[in-house]
């Protein structure tokens, strides 16, 4: 019975999914559980554990013969990030999918003049698929010294999987990156420059643009090895990062707004609403061939105005001079922080 019990371990898909606790993430985790109860040892890599536990009980509750297990990471920090890195090479012997989920929009500021403006202009579609022009935001900066968005959205991610990649590398099988980005991730946002976008109001934006380009280059270094990566937009979905847009509006007022959602809806196919359908791209991939991809596109989370999901890739504005040279400062990036970190090991030894 051991045997067949690891037999059948070593044979199911490892799904790990970053940001599970709550959201997208844990939609996705429920709708992965709904197709495939048993065959799947899902992954959830949170920062705040005590969510964690409660989102773990609740899949459990809905499906009590799934393998779910908890890891913790904040993917603002680099030690965490690379001890979950480690966790997971001890725990698991393959890993198929690795959804880069967990993202912070933090200290957002909705400019209420911009969107009346945009109200009666002709870009009012635009600026509701994208939130375009009407959010800026204050960013931080972590205890390793770097920016807190670009740490947590994207950098934390780079160093997640650049530490996992023996493990996503593997002769004769394919592994799949997703990252999740957004429709709000824009060129103009974004500059080589500064990559981490210290001097902008548009961090949030920046890493989403350089997510949409880290993956392109992920491709062309990666695929040989069987490793894919894609880029996705879950829509404009109700969930703690977007009621926090708003925070004078309590969580219950969002609700009411609902039905006007739904009328906008009719209009733009982007007001995915709800995380299960936010998660309905996460969902789609996770059931396509990497191979058949394009890594150009991003690929969106939709819902008609009847109510039905659906998933549509569309062409992203990046380009691969400009993936390459992100990449090359990443790698770069990455050097810093790893020296920096084995010196102060030194300095204090565990
Ligand atoms: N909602 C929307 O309209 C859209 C969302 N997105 C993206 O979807 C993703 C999921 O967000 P969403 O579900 O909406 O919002 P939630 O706030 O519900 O989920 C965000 C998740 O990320 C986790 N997280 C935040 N910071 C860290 C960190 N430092 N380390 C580890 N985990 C962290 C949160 O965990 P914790 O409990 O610890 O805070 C939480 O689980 C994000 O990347 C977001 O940018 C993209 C487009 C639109
Ligand atoms: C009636 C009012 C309360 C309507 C307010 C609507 C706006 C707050 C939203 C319209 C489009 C939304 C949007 C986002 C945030 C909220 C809106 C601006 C995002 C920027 C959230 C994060 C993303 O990644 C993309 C979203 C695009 C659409």
């Amino acid at each position: 019975f051991l045997y067949w019990q690891f037999e059948v371990n070593r044979m199911n898909k490892v799904i790990l999914v970053t940001g599970a606790n709550s959201g997208i993430g844990l939609a996705l985790c429920e709708r992965l559980l709904s197709v495939d109860t048993e065959g799947l040892q899902l992954c959830l890599a949170c920062r705040n554990m005590r969510r964690a536990e409660a989102a773990h009980s609740a899949l459990l509750t809905s499906h009590p013969k799934a393998q779910v297990a908890l890891l913790q990471v904040d993917t603002s920090s680099i030690s965490s990030v690379i001890s979950a890195a480690q966790e997971v090479k001890k725990r698991y012997d393959r890993l198929d999918y690795l959804y880069l989920n967990a993202g912070i929009m933090p200290n957002p500021r909705f400019d209420v003049n911009a969107f009346f403006k945009g109200l009666f202009s002709r870009n009012v579609i635009t600026m509701f698929a994208t939130g375009e022009g009407i959010l800026t935001q204050q960013d931080g900066v972590t205890p390793d010294g770097l920016q807190e968005v670009f740490m947590t959205n994207l950098f934390g991610h780079f160093l997640f999987v650049r530490e996992l990649e023996p493990m996503l590398c593997r002769a004769g099988r394919t592994s799949q990156l997703v990252w999740t980005s957004s429709s709000n991730a824009h060129r103009s946002a974004f500059s080589l420059e500064d990559i981490q976008h210290k001097k902008g109001t548009q961090p949030y934006s920046s890493s989403k643009y350089a997510s949409d380009l880290l993956s392109l280059t992920l491709n062309t270094h990666y695929n040989k090895q069987g490793l894919y990566s894609s880029v996705i937009c879950p829509g404009f979905v109700m969930t703690n990062l977007t009621y926090n847009i708003l925070p004078s509006f309590p969580a219950f007022l969002w609700t009411l707004f609902t039905p006007i959602f739904w009328l906008i809806r009719m209009f733009t196919n982007t007001f995915t609403l709800t995380p299960y359908n936010g998660a309905e791209v996460l969902f789609w991939l996770f059931k396509q061939k990497p191979e058949s991809l394009d890594p150009y596109a991003k690929y969106h989370s939709l819902t008609s105005g009847l109510g039905n999901n659906y998933t549509q890739p569309r062409k992203m504005d990046i380009d691969l001079e400009t993936s390459e040279s992100l990449y090359e400062k990443l790698l770069q990036l990455e050097r810093e922080v790893r020296k920096k970190l084995k010196d102060e090991q030194k300095e204090s030894p565990p």
